[in-house]
């Protein structure tokens, strides 16, 4: 009979994301775990995100000037009027000049500029607002302006952001509001300000748990879009993303970079031979006995039927070579007749062979394998002369 703790444990596993896989978890918590083209996609998405709500923002930011101009009376209202357009002045900036790059850090301050904005417009308005006598109505007003900080504690809800990331950000927004508590310390309505800064941190929970849902989907969706059905590896789009990707950070750090393009012997008669299924079991077999040898930091691609791409970032070409002997050594699977299959490699990287882009660097290690395939097959090719049987 289960035990009180595995029923309850099991029942808080149900509330887990059903479409994240077990290993894929983590990846809520921190950005570190994200690969290359999740945190590539990932920024991109979260730019234009800000952009969308600094478009909202310059418009709705000035439009309730009109209220103020009703309400409040000189030289209240123009100062407020100043903030308001400074503040529209900065979101039509951010949306002007803020274009998706892909980094996550550029993704970053994009976040941070436009949380800026109307924090500062926030205190700078409470100031202003605190040194005034308001009447009833224009009171009524001026609490409206309270209300900002919840409007941007929700707003969080709108990007996919990981545990980690919300955090360091609802911390913010929480601070800005202690900043403002601290500025009318002598006024202070407590039991009100007390209410209300416990319901800014009921909003940073439930803003936290859609922003997780929301990177929990895409999580799920990028490993779809980006990997091949069939073998599970990077699909070729992704992987020329990724090569492009892994080239210009090479590039940047003058750092090696390794590619090798491996094309599987004699694929055909098992098709021939002994049906499609079993072609495709043979290549998940193939794969999977690949992807064990290689370096976590390495991407397998599928590049097209039975032709893959290794990428081997900050790899020379004597580490490149040892690692792609490591990935044949132990075989790469069976044939269904019991035969071995093998795979003919070329092997290219760009400081050993001065290639100028990624390109030429995919070309190279390409007809290297068309090498080892005219010399026989099953061996590596690194440069023009391939490197004996049984790569
Ligand atoms: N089962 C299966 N076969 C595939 C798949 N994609 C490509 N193929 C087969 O892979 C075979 C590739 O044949 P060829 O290009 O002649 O290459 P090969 O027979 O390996 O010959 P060499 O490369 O010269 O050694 C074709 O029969 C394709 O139908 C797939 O997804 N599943």
């Amino acid at each position: 009979m289960p035990s009180l703790l595995d029923v309850v444990s099991s029942r808080l596993a149900t509330l887990l994301p059903s479409e994240l896989r077990s290993h894929e978890l983590t990846k809520l918590l921190a950005p570190h775990q994200h690969s290359l083209l999740l945190s590539q996609r990932r920024a991109t998405l979260i730019v234009t995100r800000v952009r969308m709500f600094a478009f909202l923002f310059a418009i709705l930011t000035p439009l309730w000037g009109l209220i103020d101009l009703m309400v409040f009376t000189y030289p209240l209202w123009p100062g407020l009027a100043a903030c308001r357009l400074m503040a529209c002045g900065a979101f039509v900036c951010l949306l002007l000049f803020y274009r998706p790059s892909g980094n996550l850090f550029d993704a970053y301050r994009a976040i941070a500029i436009l949380f800026a904005i109307p924090t500062v417009f926030y205190v700078a308005s409470h100031i202003m607002l605190g040194g005034h006598q308001l009447t009833q109505f224009s009171a009524a007003v001026a609490t409206g302006y309270a209300f900002l900080p919840f409007v941007l504690m929700a707003g969080l809800a709108i990007f996919p952001l990981t545990l980690l990331e919300n955090l360091v950000l609802a911390s913010v927004l929480l601070l800005a509001q202690v900043a403002v508590g601290y500025l009318s310390w002598s006024t202070l309505n407590w039991p009100s300000y007390v209410g209300a800064f416990w319901l800014l941190v009921l909003i940073a929970g439930v803003t936290a748990l859609a922003s997780l849902s929301q990177l929990a989907f895409m999580i799920a969706l990028v490993r779809q879009a980006i990997r091949d059905p069939l073998t599970g590896v990077f699909s070729r789009g992704s992987g020329e993303d990724i090569l492009q990707l892994h080239w210009h950070a090479a590039r940047r750090s003058d750092q090696a970079l390794a590619v090798a393009f491996v094309d599987l012997d004699h694929f055909k008669p098992i098709n021939d031979m002994f049906g499609h299924e079993a072609g495709d079991q043979a290549l998940r077999d193939c794969t999977r006995k690949m992807l064990e040898k290689l370096r976590g930091s390495d991407s397998l691609v599928r590049w097209g039927g039975e032709e893959f791409v290794v990428i081997m970032p900050d790899t020379d070409i004597e580490q490149a070579q040892i690692a792609m002997r490591r990935m044949v050594e132990d075989g790469l699977g069976f044939r269904p007749d019991g035969q071995p299959l093998t795979a003919s490699i070329g092997l290219a990287e760009r400081c050993f062979d001065c290639v100028e882009d990624q390109r030429q660097l995919l070309e190279l290690a390409d007809q290297r394998m068309y090498l080892a395939k005219s010399e026989g097959r099953n061996r590596l090719c690194t440069a023009d002369a391939p490197l004996g049987a049984s790569a």
